[in-house]
């Protein structure tokens, strides 16, 4: 645009959420972006005059929303499956464990096929981009070749991912979708270090023991130390279903409850993403607490698979870092905005079990979609909102496109067409997607 290292300037309503504040509407507001996609100032519009002096652009640059649209933080998909992404929107007629048998383990056991792997890997990379996921923390597969190649196309579409190439080492229903112990320490080893070697910006690895069930005590061991020394992120599954419980509590008799497997193990850290959660207890929430480790909370799935329902307000009453996740394909939707509204949905359920309970508001679950989710994948020193020195990573909303499945009337402000947007809007309405500064779509 012009010189002072300005690259953008936007114009008009901003929504976002704030560490004191689960959603503040801005209606009138100038953001600037640099030439590295980072947020350089965000003011008041009245401030125009002294900011445009300041940073040297012109007025007449300026690009005003208009006044039916606005800009939101890109969402945060704290947990989705890439792989099974083939299957979205069926097989959804069995609980997790028989689930995983039966459908997941045969689809996953393909993913040795590159050519399988890309269609797939693009498909999903490309439908949750158009749906506002600007961050993905990304399940692949045991391969670590496809799961390489997930790390190139996200990174080729200019998402921002972590990516995890699934570590089991057990597995007697489906013997071919496992690895030996060794093998999987070492095939994890050279995934970092491959996946680390390409520089890419905004692609990083994490660490992924599939969950209790599927590792040995010696591969969970060794990934709990190969994070530690490459201080990297971990994500695995908590405490989904009571069969599952159960089941890891026979398997670790030594360990006082499935959040202490991962402790025993070096696995709940500050940097691990645990998703599900629905039964973990008190005294293992004081647990995350203290070791500052997250929850994604994958409404869809967990009712899907009639899994459980999560206290998301437990959660959050216990400090505990909280997200939303897909959880593509155990939850049939890839977009993020379908589990904002069926982690209200789930709060609600729970209300009508104990009216004591306040239900979660729409604010509170788009806070948990945007800045929740960069807290958990701690990614919020540069996603998550608009704060200045972050990356520019947003969503143009624009309310009034032809087709448009919302309806809007005289009086309704900035306020209720973020609301009508979040509970019935859709990918139509998200018209552009920035990631670091960068429009990612449409596709260019
Ligand atoms: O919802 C789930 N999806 C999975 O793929 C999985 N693996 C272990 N536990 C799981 N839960
Ligand atoms: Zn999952």
């Amino acid at each position: 645009m012009s010189s002072g290292g300005v690259a953008r300037v936007y114009r008009g309503a901003f929504a976002h959420s704030t560490r004191d504040s689960a959603l503040r509407v801005l209606t009138d507001f100038v953001l600037g972006v640099n030439e590295q996609g980072k947020i350089i100032f965000f003011e008041d519009g009245q401030n125009v005059e002294s900011l445009s002096h300041q940073w040297g652009f012109e007025t007449s640059d300026i690009e005003w929303l208009e006044p039916h649209e606005f800009f939101m933080p890109g969402m945060v998909d704290t947990h989705i499956h890439a792989p099974q992404y083939a299957y979205s929107g069926t097989h959804l007629d069995l609980p997790l464990l028989d689930w995983l048998n039966i459908y997941t383990f045969p689809v996953e056991s393909r993913y040795e096929d590159l050519d399988f792997a890309t269609d797939v890997y693009t498909k999903v990379v490309k439908r949750t981009l158009c749906n506002g996921t600007t961050t993905a923390c990304y399940f692949a597969t045991i391969h670590t070749d496809a799961s390489l190649l997930l790390g190139q196309i996200a990174d080729d579409f200019g998402q921002r991912a972590l990516i995890g190439k699934v570590c089991m080492d057990c597995n007697s229903m489906v013997p071919n979708y496992k690895e030996q112990t060794e093998e999987c320490k070492d095939e994890t080893d050279r995934f970092i270090h491959e996946l680390l070697k390409k520089k890419y910006a905004l692609v990083k690895p994490v660490v992924t023991p599939r969950f209790a069930i599927s590792c040995s005590s010696s591969l969970l061991s060794n990934l709990g130390k190969i994070a530690k020394n490459n201080d990297l992120h971990i994500q695995s599954h908590i405490s989904e279903n009571k069969e599952e419980v159960q089941f890891v509590k026979e398997l670790f008799p030594d360990c006082t409850s499935y959040t202490d497997v991962y402790v025993k193990h070096g696995l709940l850290t500050n940097k691990t993403v645990m998703a599900h959660g629905c039964y973990l207890t008190d005294e293992e929430l004081m647990i995350f607490h203290e070791k500052g480790a997250a929850v994604s909370h994958c409404p869809n799935s967990n009712i899907s698979l009639i899994s459980g329902l999560l206290n998301a307000r437990n959660v959050l009453n216990h400090k505990v870092k909280l997200g939303l996740g897909t959880d593509v394909a155990g939850g049939y939707s890839p977009s993020m905005l379908d589990a904002i509204r069926r982690a209200v949905d789930t709060s609600k359920a729970l209300c009508i079990q104990d009216a004591e309970l306040q239900p979660l508001s729409y604010k509170e679950a788009f806070r948990l979609a945007t800045l929740g989710g960069s807290e958990v994948l701690s990614l919020d020193d540069c996603t998550g909102n608009f704060e200045v020195g972050k990356d520019f990573d947003a969503l143009r909303v624009n309310i009034c496109v032809p087709g448009s499945p919302i309806d809007l009337f005289p009086g309704d402000d900035p306020e209720v067409i973020l609301e009508k947007f979040l509970n019935l809007g859709d990918d139509r309405n998200i018209v552009e997607v920035y990631v670091a500064g960068k429009q990612v779509v449409p596709f260019s």
